[in-house]
């Protein structure tokens, strides 16, 4: 049995660009309350009819012959034959790759286990090295059906260490952590992506170090730092403290000399290369020449021009400022490749990012939040709130969020991680963020599968939890249309969504040519999984970073929904992926409808 409710709109209101007086937006009740009556007179029950004629012939003249095929990613695929539609995972994973993840059997197993989005860092590593991990991703996904999308993410201007060059290592005084670290870099010892002993340096207490602006030659001179950022000799007082990675080693300035800036050691750690520095004035961050850095560097318009060469599916923002990089970098992109599909993510991760919040989350195409470099910009115990803020943020304004850095920093060492950390991973899938991401724990850890596991699972089970609880708080979602048109697409996936959690659904489809009316119905974070068929692979790839999407590429669709639903329900039946009797509501943004069915 099928029912749908029809939205019969003159095609001239839809292409109306704003929202007129005499059409006022209706709210999710007054839909039913006003709306229905109007669109009970076109209850219709063909479907049925197309789909229990057990020749392959439907009323809409639909061959077994015209079937066509379609794409889904062999993960989920095996997913939801072994567990079924309410147990697949909402919140997407990225992981980042790095020496211990690059080769093409680490990749798989991290496609295997649940990667949706492979993350490189431009911060380290050489161009040839990140092409090769592109094309290792590409070639899984062509050759063994995964759909693993690539996401790029720019080194940014801001203060950072340059490489350590001959820096002495303190093996004789070992830290925990270096042990490890040591034995990683000796493994897995390659040019230009990996550390070798002597690039990573364990710092003493009372070592006097000096930070230079001033290029060397090798070998450098011992305990000596090269920093990026030319202002920075200037910029710098005696007495200042200087932080590296948020205070992973904390240095004081006691002496400047032209551009060398003479620092002592008072909290000993870890050097790692190119690791960020903040410097601090009594209590506060200084923030002098270096806010005029430009948000994107020469280098990294370069590495702009390679991930745009390289056809990824994401180029991330690093300390983006202001929403006039990202509309810069988007009219760029626009004009360097036409028929490019690229989502330009703002990593906010700056105390200018925050102060611009809105601005930039409504200019791009999500966000990230960048924990790392964020908790060396505001206080620590700012970090939470500001995260949650910016997921709540990302929701209303209909764009995907990650939250990102060290959800498992122990299991770079550890097999297992801390219970805080599982409590940390909880909270992020409890405010319902798009995806989850890992930094060193995949990049050069020691268990980059169990890190991603321990995501997965933790994942699966609080995502169960709260919807068995019916625990989560309902968003108020404001009205995000910018069109007549877009309005009635959001009020139709806001009213189905509510639909499918009143009657208890198996799954919500949505057949999308761009990607929206699937986001919108994400937005709403309904119970069940939201099936998003597309015809681009482009578009099915960028819907992998979204909340409880699951994407399919049909080799073809038509305006005709009932041809749409009839050919996808014999593809996902022949495949085992539904069954009869499994009750589905479909929309599209083609024909403004919502219908309920039971698959027959
Ligand atoms: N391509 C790579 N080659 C070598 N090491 C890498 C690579 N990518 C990541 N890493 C290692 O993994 C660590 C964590 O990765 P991540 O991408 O979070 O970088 P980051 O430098 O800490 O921060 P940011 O994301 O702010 O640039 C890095 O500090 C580095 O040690
Ligand atoms: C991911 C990142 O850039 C950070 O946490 O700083
Ligand atoms: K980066
Ligand atoms: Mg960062």
């Amino acid at each position: 049995m099928s029912q749908s409710l029809n939205f019969l709109i003159p095609s001239s209101r839809l292409s109306d660009t704003t929202v007129p007086k005499q059409f006022p937006k209706p709210s999710l009740i007054s839909t039913f309350a006003t709306r229905l009556p109007v669109a009970k007179a076109h209850i219709r029950r063909p479907i049925a009819a197309v789909l229990t004629s057990d020749n392959g012939k439907g009323v809409g003249g639909v061959v077994a012959a015209d079937v066509g095929s379609f794409e889904v990613d062999l993960v989920t695929e095996a997913e939801l034959k072994e567990n079924g539609f309410r147990s697949t995972r909402r919140t997407k994973l990225v992981a980042t790759i790095g020496p211990a993840t690059s080769g093409s059997e680490q990749l798989e197993a991290l496609a295997v286990g649940g990667m949706n989005v492979a993350r490189i860092n431009m911060c380290h590593g050489t161009r040839e090295w990140h092409r090769l991990v592109i094309e290792r991703v590409r070639r899984l996904n062509e050759e063994k059906g995964y759909a693993v999308a690539v996401m790029m993410d720019t080194e940014g201007s801001e203060i950072h260490m340059g490489d350590l060059g001959g820096a002495p290592s303190a093996k004789a005084e070992v830290h925990s952590l270096y042990v490890p670290l040591m034995r990683f870099a000796l493994v897995i010892g390659g040019k230009g992506v990996a550390y070798s002993p002597d690039k990573l340096a364990y710092l003493m207490d009372g070592e006097i170090w000096t930070f230079s602006v001033r290029a060397f030659g090798s070998p450098r001179p011992e305990r000596t730092i090269t920093v990026n950022y030319d202002g920075f000799a200037e910029d710098v007082k005696v007495g200042d403290e200087l932080l590296v990675d948020g205070g992973m080693v904390r240095f004081e300035v006691i002496e400047k000399i032209g551009p060398d800036v003479k620092c002592l050691c008072t909290d000993p750690g870890l050097l790692l290369p190119r690791a960020n520095l903040t410097f601090w004035r009594d209590g506060s961050l200084v923030r002098e020449r270096n806010a005029m850095l430009p948000t994107v560097s020469s280098k990294d318009w370069l590495d702009i021009d390679f991930g745009i060469a390289e056809g990824v599916d994401f180029i991330a923002i690093s300390f983006v400022k202001s929403a006039e990089v990202i509309n810069h970098l988007k009219s760029y992109i626009k004009a360097r490749a036409r028929d490019s599909d690229i989502s330009v993510i703002a990593k906010i991760e700056s105390i200018d990012s925050l102060k611009n919040l809105e601005e930039i989350i409504q200019a791009s195409d999500g966000a990230m939040v960048a924990r790392g470099d964020l908790g060396a910009q505001i206080p620590l115990e700012q970090v939470p709130s500001a995260q949650q803020k910016i997921v709540q943020l990302c929701r209303q304004l209909n764009k995907p969020v990650i939250v990102a850095s060290q959800l498992l920093e122990s299991m770079i060492e550890y097999p297992t991680p801390t219970r805080a950390e599982v409590a940390d991973v909880s909270e992020a899938v409890r405010q319902r963020a798009d995806a989850l991401m890992l930094s060193g724990e995949s990049a050069m850890g020691q268990f980059p599968d169990k890190a991603l596991t321990v995501l997965r699972s933790v994942s699966l089970r609080i995502e169960r939890w709260w919807r068995e609880e019916k625990r989560h708080e309902a968003m108020e979602l404001q009205d995000i249309a910018a069109s007549f048109s877009d309005s009635i697409s959001e009020e139709i996936c806001n009213s189905a969504a509510k639909m499918a959690n009143n009657l208890e659904v198996d799954a919500l489809f949505v057949y999308t040519k761009t990607g929206h009316m699937a986001s919108l119905l994400s937005r709403c974070r309904p119970d069940c999984p939201i099936f998003a068929f597309t015809t681009t692979t482009s578009v099915r790839r960028r819907l992998n970073l979204q909340w409880g999407l699951i994407p399919f590429r049909l080799s073809c669709f038509s305006d005709d929904m009932e041809s749409n639903l009839n050919k996808t329900f014999s593809l996902l039946k022949a495949r085992g992926m539904i069954k009869s009797g499994d009750l589905v509501i479909a929309v599209s943004d083609m024909l403004q409808s919502i219908q309920v069915m039971n698959v027959p």
